[in-house]
C-alpha cells in the first residue's frame, strides 16, 4: 500500500486499461464536425452525451416495466427512480447548450440539411415506452430495417402505464378489461374507472403501500419529462426563434404542442379529486 503515484500499474502493454474497456477510442473519434463553426463540438456533444444517457434510460426503462410485469417491485423503483435522475440530468444539461447563441448556431445549422432529433430513434423508443405511442414516428425509421424493428418493438408493447395497470386489477382493483387486453400501438385513453383505482390507493396510501410508491415514482417521471421538454422548447426558440424545423414540423409551434402530452392522466387528475 502506498500513496506514490509511482507505485501505481503505468505499464498497459499487456492487461486491459481504463480506455480499452471504456472503448473510447470509438466515442471520442466520433465528433466529427460538417462546418468551420467553433460551436459545432459543443451541438455534437450535447447530442451525444443525451443519446448515452438515453440508451441508460432504456436499459433501466425496459427492466422496469418487465419488473412491474413480474410483480417485482422493489428493483422497478430503483430503476425508475435512476430513470428520473437522468431526466434531470438532461434538464440541467440544456444550460451548457443555451451558451450557444443564435449567430453561432446560425454558422452550423445550414451543415445539418434535413438532420433533426425528430429522428432520434432512442427517444423515440422513450416515448412508446412511457406510453406515446404514434405510428407516423415509425416512418423516419422505415428506410434502416434493423432500427425499424428496435422502434417497432417498442410500439407494439405494453408500456410502463400499462403494466402498472395491470398490476392494479392483479392487485384486485377495478380496471377495465379493454385495458388489459389491447392493441398497444393505440395511444392510451384516460378512464373513470382507473382514476378510481388510484383514488382508492392514494386514499388508503398503508393498504396500498407499494402501489402508492409507484404511483409517486410516476410521478416524478412524468415531471422530470414536462421539465426537458419545456427546456428543450425555451432553448429552441432563444436559438432560432420561430423558424421552421429543419426535420420540417413548425419547429416551436411543434415542440409547444408536445407540452401538451400527458403521459399518466388519471395519476394527475387524482390529485383534484382526492
Ligand atoms: C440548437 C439546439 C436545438 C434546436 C434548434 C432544436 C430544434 C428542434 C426542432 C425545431 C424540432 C422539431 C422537429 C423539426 O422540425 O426539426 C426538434 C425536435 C427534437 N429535438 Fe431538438 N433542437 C435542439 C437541440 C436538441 C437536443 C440537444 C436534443 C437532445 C437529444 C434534441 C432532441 C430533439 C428531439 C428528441 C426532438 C423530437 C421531439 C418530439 O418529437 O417530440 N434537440 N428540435
Ligand atoms: N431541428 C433543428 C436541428 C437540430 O436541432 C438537430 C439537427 C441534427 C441533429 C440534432 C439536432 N437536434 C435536435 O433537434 C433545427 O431546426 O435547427
Amino acid at each position: 500500500m502506498s500513496d506514490r503515484p509511482e507505485d501505481a500499474k503505468l505499464d498497459f502493454s499487456r492487461d486491459m486499461s481504463y480506455g480499452d474497456y471504456l472503448q473510447l477510442d470509438a466515442i471520442l473519434n466520433a465528433q466529427k464536425p460538417l462546418s468551420p463553426g467553433h460551436d459545432e463540438m459543443l451541438f455534437i456533444i450535447q447530442h451525444q452525451t443525451s443519446e448515452l444517457w438515453m440508451k441508460l434510460m432504456l436499459h433501466e426503462l425496459g427492466a422496469a416495466i418487465s419488473s412491474v410485469a413480474n410483480d417485482e417491485l422493489a428493483p422497478a423503483f430503483k430503476m425508475l427512480a435512476r430513470v428520473s435522475r437522468i431526466l434531470e440530468q438532461l434538464v440541467h444539461a440544456w444550460d451548457v447548450l443555451a451558451t450557444m447563441t443564435p449567430p453561432e448556431y446560425s454558422a452550423i445549422r445550414p451543415y445539418l440539411g434535413a438532420s433533426s432529433g425528430f429522428q432520434s430513434w432512442q427517444y423515440r423508443c422513450v416515448e412508446f415506452r412511457l406510453g406515446n405511442k404514434s405510428a407516423t414516428m415509425l416512418k423516419p425509421h422505415e428506410h434502416h430495417a434493423g432500427r425499424l424493428d428496435i422502434v417497432r418493438q417498442a410500439y407494439e408493447s405494453p408500456s410502463l402505464y400499462d403494466e402498472a395497470l395491470r398490476l392494479l386489477a392483479r392487485r384486485g382493483l377495478q380496471i377495465p378489461q379493454d385495458h388489459l387486453q389491447r392493441d398497444w400501438t393505440q395511444p392510451y385513453v384516460a378512464s373513470d374507472e382507473v382514476e378510481q383505482a388510484w383514488l382508492q390507493v392514494y386514499r388508503e396510501p398503508q393498504k396500498h403501500w407499494d402501489l402508492y410508491q409507484l404511483g409517486e415514482e410516476l410521478t416524478d417521471l412524468e415531471d422530470a419529462f414536462r421539465l426537458w421538454r419545456f427546456r428543450h422548447v425555451t432553448t429552441v426558440e432563444r436559438i432560432i426563434g420561430f423558424k421552421r424545423g429543419t426535420g420540417g414540423t413548425g419547429g416551436v409551434s411543434y415542440l409547444r404542442r408536445m407540452l401538451e402530452v400527458v403521459l399518466f392522466p388519471e395519476i394527475w387528475k387524482l390529485r383534484t379529486d382526492l
